[in-house]
């Protein structure tokens, strides 16, 4: 279970607080204006910005003051935060060792993560040699080789058209099904929330609110909601 106890974000000129939790292998979609917090809000759950109250606590215990790489997490953004320089299968490998010394068994799951998203004989190319899909079903290869039980997505398909962006979500579904995997990803798009997300969070007006079940939030909007997707 993932808790946010009393959590509260500052910088200048903005403040966040959230104080809710969601299960294990829960599906959570991030919701809310430009500048509401919902990248704050990950950024404070992976250990890059501390919170100046409370505390994010993963099966009960406290993560304060652990480092990013220290955290139960894995975390992938817009960019699917892959080094040019490298080949898909070492961007891969670095999911395992970032001095990409592999032993055999390991080089061998980074073949078999690649082939399970689709990218099977890609594996000596660079990314720039790929398609935007392709590059985002690499970073889905290293998330699920990863095997973090907890997954921090930001807009990571935001830049792709709407019939890839739902064949990613549903491997992204399929990746965390496997891991059994909690997922909380930010999106702009309300059918993003839909197709993956059994729980939304509306960020705004300085609160992350507490998960509510995506169809019935979307359904009957409370207004704070409705004044964001543009329905009063
Ligand atoms: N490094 C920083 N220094 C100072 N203020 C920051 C910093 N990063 C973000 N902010 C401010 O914190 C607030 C929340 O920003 P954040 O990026 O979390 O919002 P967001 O909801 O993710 O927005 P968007 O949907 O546009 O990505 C904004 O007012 C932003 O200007």
């Amino acid at each position: 279970m993932l808790q946010l106890d009393r959590v509260e974000l500052a910088q200048p000129g903005f403040r966040l607080t959230a104080d809710w939790s969601v299960p294990k292998g829960a599906r959570v979609a991030l919701i809310g204006p430009s500048g509401a917090g919902k990248s704050s809000l990950l950024s404070a759950i992976a250990g890059f910005f501390p919170p100046v109250g409370g505390h994010v606590l993963w099966d009960g215990s406290a993560l304060d003051g652990l480092a990013p790489g220290e955290r139960p997490l894995s975390i992938l953004f817009q960019d699917q935060n892959l080094f040019p320089h490298l080949t898909v299968a070492q961007n891969v490998g670095m999911g395992l060792r970032t001095d990409l010394r592999l032993s055999a068994d390991q080089t061998a799951r980074v073949t078999a993560a690649l082939a399970r998203v689709g990218l099977a004989g890609l594996e000596s190319r660079r990314p720039a040699e790929l398609s935007g899909g392709q590059q985002g079903r690499a970073a889905l290869a290293r998330v699920l080789l990863r095997a973090r039980p907890l997954l921090l997505l930001d807009e990571p398909f935001a830049a792709l058209g709407p019939a890839l962006k739902t064949q990613m979500l549903d491997l992204l579904g399929d990746v965390a099904g496997e891991t059994d995997a909690t997922v909380l990803m930010v999106t702009h798009d309300p059918a993003d929330a839909r197709r993956f997300a059994g729980l939304t969070v509306l960020v705004e007006g300085g609160t992350a609110h507490a998960p509510a079940p995506t169809e019935a939030l979307f359904t009957a909007p409370p207004p704070e909601l409705a004044a964001y997707l543009g329905a009063t």
